[in-house]
């Protein structure tokens, strides 16, 4: 049986993936993560006036060149309240950081540099020409562009969005990602399993990761292994108008492995089936209509991992985002021993070393049901086709599967 080389498989399955067509308005509060659909032009300039960047006085520079100049204060403005009037020869105001520079004044004096009583001042320090003055505008211009379509939104472009005055922006849709998990042994957390059933885990792991990854879960439950309960969860997926149906289970070469034949049967186009990788050898990848379908193996670290490697990317390209890269180099150490034809992606422990260096300690166990060992993962070692064996100190590929803290 010849299996698909991991990269091959990815490139195929990314080649047929296009951006969803469809926008949304959402509120900026909820517009973290999303990508703009539109460029973003600012609705006001900002700042709207020349503003203090500093508490202190505003004046004339020209009055205060030398230290030691005498002005009058002639009132206040402070943010929110600017001053009134005009300042003229040897007069200042009372100013703080953001509120307006009055009319007159070219410059405003830090507190610090000036000597005051009652409502005399005598400077300490010399003026410059402009100084501790935003001009309007130095920010952006109103009708400015300043986020382009495409950008994903984060803190400081929220911020940014915020500024020049929009409270909704326009993205596009999020990915509608249908899940099912299929087996008449399955049951969902919280129920007492009989003699031979088990805990469905890994849909609460793929959902986690599709959300993260920038989509929508439709969680359409778990399905016996039964054709007709499996093609109505499949028409539930198509009526929500899914941009991919990711089945769980089922995938491989068993009597009751029935997710394939069923798909096949309401019209699915295969793409391909079998990866040459451990785990998640029976993946399997096609399209129902303009529907992408992802069958990930039934094993909850091969559900994960093929999670993390095809449903991840898939996601990130439907949604218009940057693939993430999850992928360096850390020491063994342990020996790894040569690897056979199938990719390996090896449960593994990381360290940081006083020195900063990553160092990696596969588990001994990798069965690809053992989710405690996932859990205890930081990253995956990536053993490729026909590696030869590693010795202790090696460096070699890793996957990180979260933040090293
Ligand atoms: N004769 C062969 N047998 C198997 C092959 C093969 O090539 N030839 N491949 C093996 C590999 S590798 C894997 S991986 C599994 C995957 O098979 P399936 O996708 O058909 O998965 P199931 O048989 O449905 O389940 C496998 C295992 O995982 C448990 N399971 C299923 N769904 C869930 C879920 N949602 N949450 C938690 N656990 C789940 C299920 O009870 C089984 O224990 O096939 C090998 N066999
Ligand atoms: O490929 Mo399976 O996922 O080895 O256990």
């Amino acid at each position: 049986m010849s299996l698909l080389p991991v990269s091959d498989a990815l490139e195929r399955l990314l080649s047929r993936a296009l951006p969803v067509d469809g926008r949304e308005s959402v509120p900026l509060a909820e517009a973290d993560g999303r990508v703009l659909a539109t460029d973003v032009s600012a609705r006001l300039t900002q700042p709207p006036f020349d503003a203090s960047a500093m508490d202190g006085y505003a004046l004339r520079s020209a009055d205060a060149l030398q230290p030691g100049a005498k002005l009058t204060v002639i009132g206040t403005s402070s943010a929110g309240h600017a001053f009134e009037g005009a300042i003229s020869e040897s007069q200042a105001v009372r100013i703080f950081t953001g509120a307006p520079v009055p009319d007159g004044a070219d410059s405003v004096l830090l507190q610090e540099d000036a000597l005051r009583v009652s409502d005399e001042i005598e400077t300490t320090y010399p003026v410059r020409h402009n100084q501790h003055v935003r001009p309007k505008g130095q920010d952006f211009l109103d009708g400015e562009t300043v986020l382009k379509a495409g950008t994903v939104l984060d803190f400081s472009r929220l911020t940014v969005a915020a500024g020049m005055n929009h409270a909704t922006l326009d993205v596009w849709r999020k990915p509608l990602i249908a899940l099912l998990a299929t087996g008449d042994e399955l049951l969902a957390p919280g129920s007492v399993p009989g003699p031979a059933q088990i805990i469905a885990s890994s849909t609460f792991g793929i959902a986690a990761l599709a959300r993260k990854a920038g989509a929508q879960v439709l969680n359409l439950g778990i399905v016996p292994d039964d054709r007709a309960a499996i093609s109505a969860a499949v028409a539930r997926a198509q009526q929500a108008k899914a941009d991919v149906i990711v089945t769980l289970g089922g995938a491989s070469v068993g009597d009751h492995d029935l997710v394939q034949s069923t798909l096949l049967s309401v019209g699915m186009e295969l793409d391909f089936w079998r990866i040459a990788m451990r785990p998640g050898k029976p993946l399997m990848v096609g399209s129902l209509g303009a529907t992408h379908v992802l069958g990930l193996p039934g094993n909850p670290v091969s559900s994960l991992v093929c999670g993390l490697l095809f449903l991840e990317p898939l996601i990130r390209k439907l949604a218009a985002l940057p693939a993430v890269a999850r992928d360096t180099t850390a020491e063994t150490t342990v020996a790894l021993r040569a690897n056979d034809h199938r990719q390996d992606y090896v449960r593994a422990r990381l360290h940081r070393t006083a020195s900063g260096k990553l160092t990696v300690e596969p588990f001994g166990k990798q069965d690809s049901s053992m989710m405690k060992i996932f859990a205890q993962s930081d990253c995956l070692v990536v053993r490729p086709p026909h590696a030869p064996e590693l010795p202790v100190g090696g460096q070699c590929p890793i996957i990180m599967l979260r933040d090293l803290v």
